[in-house]
């Protein structure tokens, strides 16, 4: 049987492995279970077998593979695959070169290659369309079942990246998967963060050997991986993601609500945080009737995360180690509370990019908050920012618009662009993700976003961590708001209230000191009026 090349189905691709069978289980049981319930694409990947006995089980498979209508792919073993007349074969990059490959079996077999970094790519655009017809972009996470790996695992990003790749190389003909440590723990962010830049692919498909081949009951693994693919929802935070575009505009409406609520359940706002922050942050949270804790405790992040109505700010001015602000992320993930992520001096030193694309790798964000230059660099934009300044280093503001929007879904996040105007877009896309199938018709649509405008408050500029208070207003609107709120709107009312009060504040102060006690009491007075009376503008692009 010959499979059309572009209807296969990558979406749930189990490679098998006969070292890692549970008790009274064969390598023909598990395939068979699986492929009873969901697997679409099997791959015979028999490192240590006799030729002799690995075409045994590749005739075994192949049958049972033909029963469900699904492509039997040969891992490695060309001769194999064209002594049973395999769908096609999957070679690594140690592998025999893809154009003996293609040489060998033929335009019409599907063959696969393991990708795992972008100049890869590059080789596979020069090869055209007649060569790979798929790759395995790998590894995603770490994993035990590859032996001496030689790749790193690259993360959700690491698979992006990639994506663009292929995006940047024109390469429309190739299918992707993604492979290595995927388990029903993580497939949900891997498909909801694993998309290309221009929203134009994502991946087609998952694959997977341990969560199979070693379940005691590999049926049940499948049907989980099966309606994670088909659920098509990642519910990162425990608020009401908005598929909608339009946005109920009257902002100020909806902004009573949320204060309304955050007096009434009193959030717990734990801050990872820079010390100069600290003091002042645990202050500006407080007059939003918010409970701040400077808590850089890893034992402790698992009891502050299940506090309710809990949210997390980390800000990256910090010094605090990697493994605890790894640890409150996964924990916050874990109960699904919002975190706000503010990549401080992001693209100031390659340590700062370093570290906070590491974390940025490390979890789902509520969040992402940064100034003009944050938001540029988080965008890919600073390379190219030369020279495009509107004038004296206030950039063109369609830029700035674009580069919130470009955060936004690439983080897949309620991104913040702060300024003389402020920029919030909405990438999260309601938690939706949706794989690749092909037809390239997944355009990025222009994301919700608006402006808040409030005139110029230099003497914002003039006290430490204003900037990062904002972190705490956003993160205390988020912990405080009911669960049927959409995040989107509590961070434009957060920055509306923020924006306010630095303006009143800066009305009736003589510097910079009194500024910073005003802005305190001016957060502490909105917070307790009607944003009727103080909303400032808004403009929905
Ligand atoms: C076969 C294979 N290739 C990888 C790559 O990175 O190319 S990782 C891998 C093993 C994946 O096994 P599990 O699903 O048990 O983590
Ligand atoms: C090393 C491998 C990487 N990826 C894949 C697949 F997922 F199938 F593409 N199979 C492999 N054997």
């Amino acid at each position: 049987m010959v499979f059309i090349k572009n209807e296969v189905d990558y979406s749930l691709y189990l490679v098998t492995d006969s070292t890692m069978l549970p008790e009274g289980k064969t390598l023909y049981s598990q395939v068979e279970d699986a492929l009873e319930n969901g697997v679409s694409i099997v791959q015979l990947r028999e490192k240590d077998a006799e030729t002799k006995i690995f075409i045994q089980e590749a005739i075994e498979i192949q049958k049972l593979c033909q029963k469900f209508d699904v492509p039997l792919i040969i891992n490695d073993r060309i001769d194999v695959a064209l002594a049973i007349d395999a769908d096609g074969v999957h070679v690594g990059q140690d592998d025999m070169p893809i154009p003996m490959v293609r040489k060998l079996v033929g335009p019409n077999k599907i063959v696969g290659w393991s990708v795992g970094y972008p100049q890869e790519v590059e080789q596979l655009a020069q090869w055209g369309p007649d060569y790979v017809d798929y790759i395995g972009i790998g590894m995603v996470f770490p994993t035990d079942t590859k032996k001496n790996p030689k790749k790193s695992p690259m993360g959700p990003r690491g698979v992006a990246r990639i994506l663009d790749a292929l995006e940047n190389h024109g390469v429309d003909w190739c299918r992707t998967v993604a492979i290595g440590g995927l388990h029903p723990d993580n497939i949900s962010r891997v498909l909801y963060q694993c998309n290309s830049g221009n929203g134009r692919r994502s991946i087609d498909g998952i694959s997977v050997v341990s969560d199979i081949m070693a379940a005691k009951n590999a049926g049940t693994a499948a049907k989980n991986l099966r309606d994670l693919l088909d659920k098509g929802y990642y519910s990162f935070v425990n608020l009401q993601l908005s598929i909608s575009t339009i946005y109920d505009v009257d902002f100020s409406s909806h902004t009573k609500r949320f204060l309304e609520q955050v007096a009434k359940n009193r959030p717990l706002v734990q801050h990872i945080t820079n010390k100069v922050h600290q003091n002042f942050g645990a202050n500006i949270t407080l007059a939003l009737g918010s409970s701040p804790i400077m808590s850089e405790i890893k034992e402790e992040v698992n009891d502050l995360a299940h506090v309710p109505h809990s949210a997390l700010l980390v800000n990256t001015g910090s010094v605090t180690p990697l493994d605890v602000v790894k640890a409150a992320i996964e924990a916050y993930n874990c109960v699904r509370r919002p975190i706000v992520f503010d990549p401080v001096g992001y693209s100031a030193t390659t340590t700062r990019i370093v570290l906070n694309n590491t974390l940025l790798a490390s979890g789902q964000f509520t969040c992402v908050k940064g100034n003009t230059g944050e938001i540029l660099s988080l965008a890919g934009f600073s390379g190219k920012m030369r020279g495009v300044d509107a004038h004296d280093g206030n950039f063109d503001k369609d830029i700035l618009i674009q580069a919130t929007r470009e955060v936004a879904f690439r983080f897949r996040t309620v991104a913040v662009c702060t300024g003389e105007l402020d920029f919030i877009a909405d990438g999260t896309l309601g938690g939706t993700y949706s794989l690749s199938d092909g037809t390239r018709d997944r355009v990025l649509e222009d994301l919700p976003c608006v402006v808040v405008s409030n005139g110029s408050i230099p003497l914002m500029g003039d006290i430490t961590a204003s900037g990062c208070s904002l972190g705490s207003t956003i993160a205390s609107l988020l912990g405080g708001a009911n669960s049927d709120e959409n995040p989107f709107e509590l961070v434009v009312a957060a920055v509306m209230l923020y924006k306010e009060a630095g303006r009143l504040a800066s009305l009736i102060s003589e510097g910079s000191g009194s500024f910073s006690v005003q802005l305190i009491d001016k957060l502490h007075n909105c917070f307790r009026s009607n944003p009727r009376i103080w909303a400032p503008k808004i403009e929905t692009l």
